[in-house]
Order: structure tokens, then C-alpha cells, then sequence
């Protein structure tokens, strides 16, 4: 089954169409890299497949389920369960501690923890910070808390915006990496969308964003 499906997406904000006819399909366990220049659409793209956003045209089957037919409720359950989004600035919850913010997927669908979260702190290396809180962590700790928040109830797809923009390189490296790692062992897909050609290489497929739609690059 495949993580995500997409047909003939379209989106315009007013007069200005930022995409059309955009086909999309991921593998389970494959991370694609999504490049494109400032301003092509990419965070349109991840948004709409999100559910942050709606496309004007096309389909999107998640997790083997078309989105169609279903209501709001039903799609924001569907992605519940099998989406993990990473945004760019975090989006932790600062009243939270790092091990209630990871734990918050799991909470949200009434599902015990059962020791995942702990599991999961320690793929990330910050099992000895679980009771931190957020503005106590670097930058690149917090976004190794969004990498697992993002992995802790088993998403069979992962959208990433940006998840390296705000790390030196080395960091990035590591996130990277550890992101690859996760998304394997889950045998989740991962969009990522990226400015970094470093990033790109780490992905098993690189698809460009342009005028045009989606080209493999
Ligand atoms: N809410 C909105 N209303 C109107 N236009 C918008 C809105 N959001 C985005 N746009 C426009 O849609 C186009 C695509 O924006 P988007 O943020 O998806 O690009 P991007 O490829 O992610 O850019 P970047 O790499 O700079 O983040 C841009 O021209 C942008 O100005």
C-alpha cells in the first residue's frame, strides 16, 4: 500500500496559479526530496497534502484511503493516525515538557505510551532531557524532539518542511541521518522539503518543483 498518492493536485491563491497536475506517489520507506526555487509552491504542496491547506483540484489517497469521500472529521482522523508533520520552526508546545511533547500524537488518539516514547527519545539521543522543557533545549535538540513527536504513533507518512533550515551543518547532518534511520525502521515515506543540496543527497529521490510541475532531479 502506498503511504501517499496524489492525482492531478491543483492550487491558485486568487488569480495566480502556484501549481496544477501535480502526480505524486511514495514508496513505504523511501524519503524524497522536494526541491524547487523560492516561492514554486513547495510548502503549498506539503500543506495541501497536510490538510493545512486544501488544493482546488485533484485526489489524495493516504495510507491506502482516498480523502474524498470523507468528511472533515474522518480526514482529520485519517491524518491523525497517519501523518507526522515536521515543521521548519518546531511547533512544540512550551508548556510541555520534551517527553509530554513527544507523547502528544500518542495522547491525541487515545493510545497508551507503553514505554514508545521513552523508545523514541532514545532514537533521538535525549533520553537524559525527557523532563526538560522546550526553552531549556538548542536548536538542534528541538528539532530532534520534533523528529520524534513526528515518528511516535507510527505514521505511515512523514511531511518535513525545512526540517534542517535552522541547523549548522553538522547538525544537519545528524538529523538528517537520524531521520533516514527512523523513517526506515518504520517503514514510513518521508516528503522533505529542502533548500539544502546536502539534504537532497541524503534522500533516495529528489523531485524538483517548478511552472511546469513536478520533474524527477
Ligand atoms: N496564503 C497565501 N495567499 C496568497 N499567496 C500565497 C499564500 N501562501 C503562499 N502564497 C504564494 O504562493 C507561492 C508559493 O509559496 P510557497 O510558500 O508554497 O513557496 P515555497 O516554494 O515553499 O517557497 P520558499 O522556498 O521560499 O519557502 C508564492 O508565490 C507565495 O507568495
Amino acid at each position: 500500500m502506498s503511504p501517499l498518492s496524489a492525482r492531478g493536485l491543483a492550487k491558485s491563491y486568487g488569480d495566480v496559479a502556484v501549481f496544477s497536475g501535480i502526480d505524486l506517489e511514495l514508496a513505504p520507506g523511501e524519503i524524497v526530496a522536494l526541491l524547487g526555487e523560492s516561492g514554486s509552491g513547495k510548502s503549498t504542496l506539503l500543506n495541501c497534502l497536510a490538510g493545512l491547506d486544501e488544493a482546488d483540484a485533484g485526489s489524495i489517497t493516504l495510507a491506502g484511503r482516498d480523502l474524498r469521500p470523507l468528511d472533515d472529521e474522518a480526514r482529520s482522523a485519517l491524518r491523525r493516525e497517519s501523518l507526522g508533520f515536521i515543521f521548519q520552526a518546531f511547533h512544540l508546545l512550551p508548556h510541555l515538557s520534551v517527553a509530554d511533547n513527544v507523547a502528544l500524537p500518542l495522547r491525541l488518539l487515545g493510545q497508551r505510551d507503553d514505554g514508545r516514547v521513552a523508545e523514541m527519545l532514545a532514537a533521538v539521543n535525549l533520553a537524559a532531557l525527557a523532563a526538560r522543557m522546550p526553552r531549556q533545549l538548542s536548536g538542534g535538540q528541538l528539532q530532534r524532539v520534533a523528529i520524534a513527536r513526528a515518528l511516535v504513533h507510527r505514521p505511515r507518512l512523514v511531511l518535513a518542511d525545512e526540517p534542517t533550515g535552522n541547523l549548522d551543518a553538522r547538525h544537519a547532518t545528524e538529523v538528517l541521518e537520524l531521520l533516514r534511520r527512523c523513517t526506515h525502521e518504520a517503514g514510513a515515506a518521508c516528503l522533505l522539503v529542502t533548500h539544502s543540496e546536502v539534504a537532497a543527497q541524503a534522500a533516495d529521490r529528489r523531485l524538483r518543483l517548478d511552472a511546469d510541475g513536478l520533474h524527477a532531479g
